[in-house]
């Protein structure tokens, strides 16, 4: 479902670095309402910064960015916006059960009131969505790193959010989950939450990706349509014969 109303994540010529490095040299970005949007590219090209810098973990030294139309610096709705960090920022060590840290992701909207009965709907549904409600009362430290990954996405979607925005969701998760988290996404699409997916595979995510913007050394290089990067042709200029410009092979370097 896309309109033609604005952005629900805009980054116009954004710049940051970390420590004395430059890492982002002036990224254009824009989430439509309902979209979902990848970001893809080789380790290091800056899209872990990129979504850091969207939700305000990395300071920007230059250009514009907004959320949901509100510069960053004015912008208050964080119960609007879900977020799943890369997995090893996030690991465990937290004694917690399943069920609470998921609970925890109701904490923008409870602003720390017990949970309500649609809080705890919530709760279950986003437990049910990612298939762990028969794990919510063992500790997250008795989970599986890609257990862990689930559990960390039903935080987010816990909060019911209009924007998520995952970081690497897929990695380190075996097929069956990547799936489970492609049906959760379909539902949040459906549903009309707008996503940006930093990822280094599209996998059973391709179908629902409407747009992929690949970064390089800190810059967006190119914007495209999935099928267009999954089209053999594009990973072999020499062979077009119709004068096309031809696309550049997208190199993770993951893929071999
Ligand atoms: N804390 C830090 N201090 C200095 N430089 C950093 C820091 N964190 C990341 N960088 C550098 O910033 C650049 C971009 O890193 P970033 O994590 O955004 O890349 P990425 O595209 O997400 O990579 P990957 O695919 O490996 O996750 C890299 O060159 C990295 O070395």
């Amino acid at each position: 479902m896309r309109t033609a109303s604005e952005p629900v994540i805009s980054l116009r010529g954004v710049t940051a670095s970390l420590g004395a490095r430059t890492v982002l040299r002036g990224i254009d970005l824009t989430v439509a309402p309902g979209e979902v949007v990848a970001l893809l590219g080789a380790n290091g090209s800056g899209k872990s910064t990129t979504v850091r810098a969207a939700v305000g973990q990395v300071p920007v030294s230059g250009g514009e960015l907004a959320l949901f139309g509100t510069p960053l610096a004015r912008f208050r709705g964080w119960r609007r916006v879900g977020y799943v960090p890369q997995r090893s920022t996030a690991a465990g060590g937290v004694p917690a059960t399943v069920r609470e840290v998921v609970s925890s992701g109701r904490l923008a909207r409870t602003r720390l009131r017990p949970l309500g009965r649609a809080d705890k709907a919530a709760v279950r549904h986003a437990l049910d969505v990612v298939g762990m409600a028969d794990r919510a009362g063992d500790s997250v430290n008795a989970l599986s790193g890609g257990q862990h990954q689930r559990v960390l996405i039903a935080r987010a979607l816990a909060g019911e959010p209009e924007l998520l925005i995952m970081d690497e969701p897929l990695t380190g998760v075996d097929l069956a989950s990547q799936r489970v988290l492609a049906e959760a996404l379909r539902g949040q699409k459906d549903g009309g939450t707008s996503v940006l997916l930093v990822l280094h595979e599209l996998g059973p995510l391709a179908p629902l990706i409407d747009r992929a913007v690949v970064l390089r050394d800190g810059r967006v290089e190119r914007v495209d349509e999935p099928e267009r990067l999954h089209d053999p042709s594009c990973h072999h200029p020499r062979d077009t014969t119709d004068g096309a410009e031809p696309a550049t092979m997208i190199e993770t370097g993951l893929l071999s």
